[in-house]
């Protein structure tokens, strides 16, 4: 594909795409906190897979606003669970999963003045959107055909399509490219939601995923992401555990350091170009995440093979040599076998 590109919105300073909206948000609570509007919140709080903590974590760290996150134990990468810790939060790390988590965090912002730092609150989706904005541009405003966005909650392929409509609303162009939600066939209620011709909802328990970011079965912006898909002619794919780790290290294999979500958006791209969907001409952006140093504990396993019935036919593991002479030339001559003019 001539014009297929990566959008990294996980370069960023947590390593992920949440940062466009938290800052947005923490700022505008540092702001009804301050004076003259001295509103009495006493912290911000979110349930989180790993990256939406990380991010609330840090943005209030440096407002000095006191952040309560709320983790499913175990279900997060230990670069995810360090964040939040180092930048001071509160880290409550409970016997559930994401969607116990978020159900929790609702009641207790109902009861508690903490403010609810979840993607259901807007201002969240108000600086997310602006990746689709900034896309445009980087195109000289033509319109792309397809965005690929993975999906867990759902805020997010929302917020894109906020900002491709907000352009078209200003006629800074004429049309909004198709969104494709990518889900891990492991947590995938809005893949089946699709398939079902949009009749029947069923929020599901999410079964483990590699792509742990988006392992959630009751997505909090459901309604706002059929919306988006509607309107845009979108389409959900859904990828498998081998599928989405495949992706991710082919996509390594070029340079990048792609996330588990990363794969699962370009594994949903690969089955919708073998079906002739996307075509071969078709300018596409795959939207990428977060940052592949996160998830280092999982591309280990892939790479050390050690995942039960997954080929890892990318694996790439270390070669261990003797520190000889003789012994490092006999591995380097039988791997670059045929590429040496000795
Ligand atoms: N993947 C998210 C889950 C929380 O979603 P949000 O859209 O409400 O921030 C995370 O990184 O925690």
């Amino acid at each position: 594909m001539p014009d297929l590109w990566v959008k990294h919105c996980g370069i960023s300073h947590t390593g992920s795409f949440k940062d466009l909206g938290m800052t947005v948000l923490v700022s505008q609570v540092n702001r009804l906190r301050s004076a003259p509007l001295n509103r009495p919140i006493a912290g911000v709080g979110c349930a989180s897979t790993g990256d939406t903590s990380a991010a609330l974590s840090a943005y209030c760290a440096a407002a000095g606003i006191p952040a309560i996150v709320f983790l499913p134990t175990d279900r997060i990468s230990l670069a995810q669970l360090v964040q939040p810790i180092a930048n001071g939060a509160t880290v409550l790390s409970l016997d559930t999963d994401f969607d116990g988590c978020m159900r929790l965090i609702r009641e207790v912002t109902a009861e508690l003045p903490i403010y609810l730092a979840n993607s259901l609150n807007s201002l969240r989706l108000e600086g997310q959107k602006t990746a689709a904005i900034e896309i445009l541009q980087q195109f000289d405003w033509e319109v792309p055909d397809w965005i690929i966005v993975p999906g867990g909650n759902l805020g997010n392929i929302y917020a894109f399509y906020k900002g491709f409509e907000m352009c078209r609303e200003l006629e800074l162009v004429d049309r909004v490219p198709r969104l494709v939600c990518a889900q891990a066939a492991n947590a995938n209620p809005l893949y089946l939601y699709y398939k079902s011709g949009w009749a029947d909802f069923k929020p599901m328990v999410a079964a483990d995923t590699f792509a742990s970011a988006i392992q959630i079965g009751d997505p909090v912006s459901i309604d706002r992401a059929v919306f988006a898909l509607k309107a845009t002619d979108g389409i959900v794919e859904e990828a498998t555990e081998e599928e989405l780790m495949d992706a991710m290290s082919l996509a390594d294999r070029t340079g990048m350091f792609a996330c588990p979500h990363t794969g699962v958006a370009l594994a949903a791209l690969f089955k919708l170009r073998e079906r002739g969907v996307i075509k071969t001409n078709d300018r596409t952006i795959v939207v990428s995440t977060a940052h592949g140093l996160k998830f280092s504990q999982s591309k280990v396993a892939y790479h050390s093979k050690e995942i039960a019935n997954m080929a890892c036919q990318y694996a790439n593991p270390p070669v261990n040599v003797k520190a000889n002479f003789g012994a490092v030339m006999d591995v380097l001559k039988k791997k670059l076998d045929g590429k040496l003019c000795l």
